[in-house]
């Protein structure tokens, strides 16, 4: 098992964000996690990382139970692609540094390298379409270039949970759409991690995401085969709003229903 969440709530100044939340992912599953604005995501990721403790409930990542086990042993064998690790990173390093970081997860390449890791650092950026970019200042790249140095540095240090927090962010229709057949073709790697992915959109969950989770209000909507959650009545009542989905090669795109709309 590689997330068992068992009635987990975090409550916060008598406000309830998560409220008695259960998820399992097995080894080798691909999960969505979508939710609005404030729907609990972060939170939720935050607790996975053991960076929050739940106010009740369990949870367990990886087979170890937190509270029983070295949290940042455990953060090693997790990969979490988001903004904000975009803001801690130093711009003047290079994209091949960036990648090797990983390896340690640190800020900056501290620690002895060898030349294996160097290797795979290249490798990666390789696999990433990103071999061209190696010797260019991080800040220097565009944000899609960014993603992909990003899921590099992840990957270096071959971790078991990759989390791919909202990834498409800021980029464009262009670079989503390269960005995300990068993510369908990693998944479908033989060594591939678990991935969590997640996001507001549901035309992002590419067809390697056939679990998704539903987030709503700090609570689990629904937690399912993406097919069978990917419909109209479901995903209206999950929205609060009346939508039309579309399915086309194993993907789904959402259009609101009606000229004018508003919340039901
Ligand atoms: N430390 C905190 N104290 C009080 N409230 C918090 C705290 N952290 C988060 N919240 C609240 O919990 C709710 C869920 O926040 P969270 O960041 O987990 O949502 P999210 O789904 O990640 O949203 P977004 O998609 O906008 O990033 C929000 O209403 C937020 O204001």
């Amino acid at each position: 098992m590689v997330i068992d969440i068992s009635h987990v709530s975090w409550e916060r100044e008598n406000d309830s964000i998560l409220n008695d939340v259960s998820w399992r992912v097995e080894n080798g599953e691909h999960w969505c996690l979508l939710g609005l604005n404030g729907s609990g995501k972060t939170t939720l990721l935050n607790m996975i990382n053991g960076y929050i403790w739940p106010t009740k409930g369990k949870i367990s990542v990886l087979g170890h139970a937190f509270g029983e086990y070295d949290l940042r042993e455990l953060r090693k064998s997790i990969g979490w692609v988001s903004t904000s690790l975009q803001q801690r990173l130093y711009g003047s390093e290079t994209a091949f540094q960036i990648v090797l970081s990983g390896k340690y997860s640190t800020i900056g390449v501290y620690d002895r390298m060898e030349d294996a890791d160097r290797e795979r650092a290249r490798q990666l950026l390789c696999s990433l379409g990103c071999e061209s970019l190696a010797d260019r200042a991080y800040h220097t790249l565009s944000q899609g270039e960014r993603q992909r140095v990003l899921i590099g540095r992840a990957l270096m240090s071959s971790p078991k949970l990759l989390i791919l927090d909202e990834p498409c962010t800021g980029l464009d229709v262009f670079a989503r759409e390269s960005l995300l057949s990068m993510v369908e073709a990693l998944a479908n790697e033989e060594q591939a991690p678990t991935m969590v992915y997640v996001t507001h959109h549901i035309e992002e969950i590419m067809p390697c995401f056939k679990h998704t989770l539903l987030l709503k209000d700090g609570a689990v909507f629904a937690a399912d085969a993406t097919e069978k959650l990917m419909d109209a009545e479901r995903l209206s009542a999950f929205f609060d709003v009346p939508v039309h989905i579309e399915s086309r090669g194993g993907r789904h795109w959402l259009s609101v229903k009606g000229e004018t709309w508003r919340r039901i």
